[in-house]
Parts: structure tokens; sequence; C-alpha cells
């Protein structure tokens, strides 16, 4: 199977001098093309800090990530950045919005950016999107005034304008009631039956629980993967069992 993730003993440290630790200490892992992956760990294991070294978002003091066949290390920052768009999307806990835009000026505008002349066909995919994540009528409407659950809709029609090949998420339902984030859930479940590549941070094993492969992570290193069958929307609460049961061992 194709990967469109590799990371090959990373190391990412922060602090200088006796102060100095490795928060990633030597990680190795590879995401395939497609896969729906879950990350989870304690509290400072070191979750986000890989999804920002596996996306380039930040750079690794040793080891390689390569994405899409390239190594981040032999590319400078003009194609990091190219290759960060065109591969990737990001959706957040809290969708980064600019309160004086409305929903459908934020959703097109890192899109229009560079690429103006285009405005009419990012306009009408933004919509379509819209559309199919069910905020269609929201498009006018000021950031203030939607609801979490429809702001993370919007922040991941965002996350899809550049038709990623990999979606990362840092908690994309950690805002949200357990309701809200079961129907977050089932979008990206459905993108990712689309065939892109999903990878979340979460510390809820009912948003793990849809994946289909969870790495449990613990002091900078990953301890354990465990792989489930693709969600097909039948038994959710053995499978919650199943990474309720990995993060008891852990100690989560
Ligand atoms: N820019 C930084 N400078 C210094 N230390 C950092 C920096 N970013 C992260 N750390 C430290 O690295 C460790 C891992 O952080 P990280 O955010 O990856 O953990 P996490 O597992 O995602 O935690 P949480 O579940 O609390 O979000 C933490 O101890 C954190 O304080």
């Amino acid at each position: 199977m194709n990967k469109i993730i590799i990371g090959d003993h990373i190391v990412k440290s922060f602090g200088e001098g006796d102060e100095k630790r490795n928060v990633l200490d030597g990680v190795t892992v590879e995401i395939n093309e497609g896969e729906f992956v879950a990350v989870m760990g304690p509290s400072g294991s070191g979750k986000s800090t890989l999804m920002f070294a596996l996306s380039g978002t930040d750079r690794v003091n040793s080891g390689k990530v390569i994405v899409d066949g390239k190594d981040l290390s032999e590319v400078d920052e003009n194609e990091l950045s190219d290759l960060r768009r065109t591969t990737m999307g990001f959706v957040f806990q809290q969708p980064t919005m600019l309160r004086n835009l409305n929903i459908l000026d934020n959703i097109i505008l890192p899109s229009m950016r560079d690429n103006r002349k285009n405005a009419a066909k990012i306009t009408g995919k933004a919509r379509a999107l819209m559309k199919r994540v069910g905020i269609a009528e929201l498009e006018k409407r000021d950031i203030t005034q939607v609801s979490g659950g429809q702001l993370q809709r919007a922040g991941i029609c965002r996350a899809l304008m550049n038709n990623p090949r990999i979606i990362f998420g840092d908690e994309p339902t950690g805002a949200l009631n357990s309701t809200t984030a079961q129907e977050i859930m089932d979008i990206l479940s459905e993108i990712n039956s689309e065939g892109t590549a999903v990878m979340l941070v979460t510390h809820d094993a009912n948003v793990a629980a849809r994946t289909e492969r969870i790495l449990f992570m613990r002091d900078g290193n990953i301890v354990s993967d465990l792989k489930l069958p693709k969600f097909n929307g039948t038994d959710m609460d053995g499978r919650v069992e199943k990474v309720a049961v990995k993060m008891r061992e852990i100690g989560i």
C-alpha cells in the first residue's frame, strides 16, 4: 500500500542545554493512503507535536519526514508551503476564522489568495462543500452567528477546498457535545471513505473508535498501534471497549 506520510526516527526537542527535552523521541510511523487514524495519549505525550512534525508545520531536529514521496528536509519553505497547500487540509478544535468575514468568505479565503481569477470556480466549490456538510443556508452568516458544530463543518469545508490527500485534525471534536462530535465524525468518515486519509488527535474513545487505526503515545513515543476493522455502523460498543481497554493499559 502506498504511504502518504512516513516519519522515520523523528526527534523533536524543545528547550536549550539542561532544559532540552525530546518531545518526540525517535518516532517511526507510516500512514497509508486513505487510512483513517487517531492519535491518543496522555496530555503532554507529544500528540500535537507529532502531527505538526508529520505535516511539516514544524521542522524536526533529526530523522526524516516524507510526505507524498518528498523528503521535507530537502524542500525549501516555498516548496513546503506548496506541498502543504496541495496535499494537506487542517481542522482544529476551534476553527481559526476571521470575525469580519462571513462563513463563505472564510472558507474561500485561503484558496483566493493566489488564485483570484478563479473566484467563480472557487466560490462554486465552496458552496458545493457547504451543501454537502449541511450548512448551505449559512453562507452569509457571521462566524459568531453559528453553532460550534456548524463552525466546525465550515472548517472542514475550508480544509477540503484543495482536494487534500490527507486531513489532519487536532481535536476537531474537542469543543463539541457528543452528538455533534459524532456528526462531525460522520462527515470525516464519509470523506475518508472517498479516499482521503484522515489523521486526528483525540482524547475521546468514542471518536477514536470510529477510525481504523489508533496510535497510542506516551512520553514522545508510539507505544501501541491498535487496528480496527473499517467502521460500518455496527458494533460501536465493542470498538469503544477495545479502545478503552488500551487506554487503561497505557494509563490514559
Ligand atoms: N513550542 C514549544 N516549546 C516548548 N515546549 C513545547 C512546545 N510545544 C510543545 N511543548 C511541550 O511538548 C510536550 C508535548 O506537547 P504536545 O502539545 O505535543 O502534547 P499533547 O500530547 O498534544 O498534549 P495535550 O493532550 O495536552 O494537547 C508538552 O510537555 C509541551 O509542553
